[in-house]
């Protein structure tokens, strides 16, 4: 269910909401508060629009807006309590279906990335398979605090743009 942009400046608030508003994990603020700058030309103007409300944020929003995300492979996944997109993203990934040895060094790692930073590790999912990501996972445990905040934000932005390309037609379909 591919929208054009021109379906999607025409939405009322609510709809826009029902529509985007996971576009950022458990953000439905950001959809909220764009609407306010339609109309978008593009999607990639959506989501210049959605990336220049997060840049704005001060690090402690950063910081809260990685905090609204999952595990990857962690509770919300074993519980059946992650967002669908999320669900799939981490299904897309492997991470519903490690083998005992990932799984247990996967919840240690998150745990050790958390206490370190006080914020979850963010990772595109779709973007990486299970290697990458428990590799990335060990050594972006290393990092400074404030690359890392900076760091999950840009994989922040990843999914936001591949959520948007599963909803939105893409600017040279648009042309189409
Ligand atoms: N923690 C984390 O990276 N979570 C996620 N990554 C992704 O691609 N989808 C998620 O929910």
């Amino acid at each position: 269910m591919n929208m054009d942009i021109a379906t999607v400046n025409a939405l009322t608030y609510e709809d826009f909401v029902n529509l985007l508003g996971n576009v950022v994990e458990k953000c439905p603020i950001i959809a909220a508060a764009v609407w306010s700058v339609r109309p978008f030309l593009t999607l990639t103007a959506l989501e210049a629009a959605i990336c220049e409300f997060i840049d704005a944020l001060p690090e402690s929003g950063k910081e809260g807006l990685l905090r609204c995300h999952p595990d990857l492979a962690g509770r919300d996944l074993q519980s059946g309590t992650l967002t669908r997109e999320s669900r799939e993203e981490q299904a897309g990934a492997g991470m519903d279906a490690l083998n005992s040895a990932d799984a247990s060094r996967m919840a240690r790692l998150n745990e050790e990335y958390k206490e370190r930073f006080g914020f979850p590790f963010v990772i595109c999912a779709r973007m990486n398979d299970k290697a990458n990501i428990l590799r990335q996972l060990s050594e972006r445990c290393r990092n400074e605090r404030a690359v890392e905040r900076a760091r999950g934000i840009e994989e922040v932005k990843k999914i936001c743009r591949l959520r948007l390309e599963a909803l939105v037609l893409t600017d040279a379909a648009n042309k189409l």
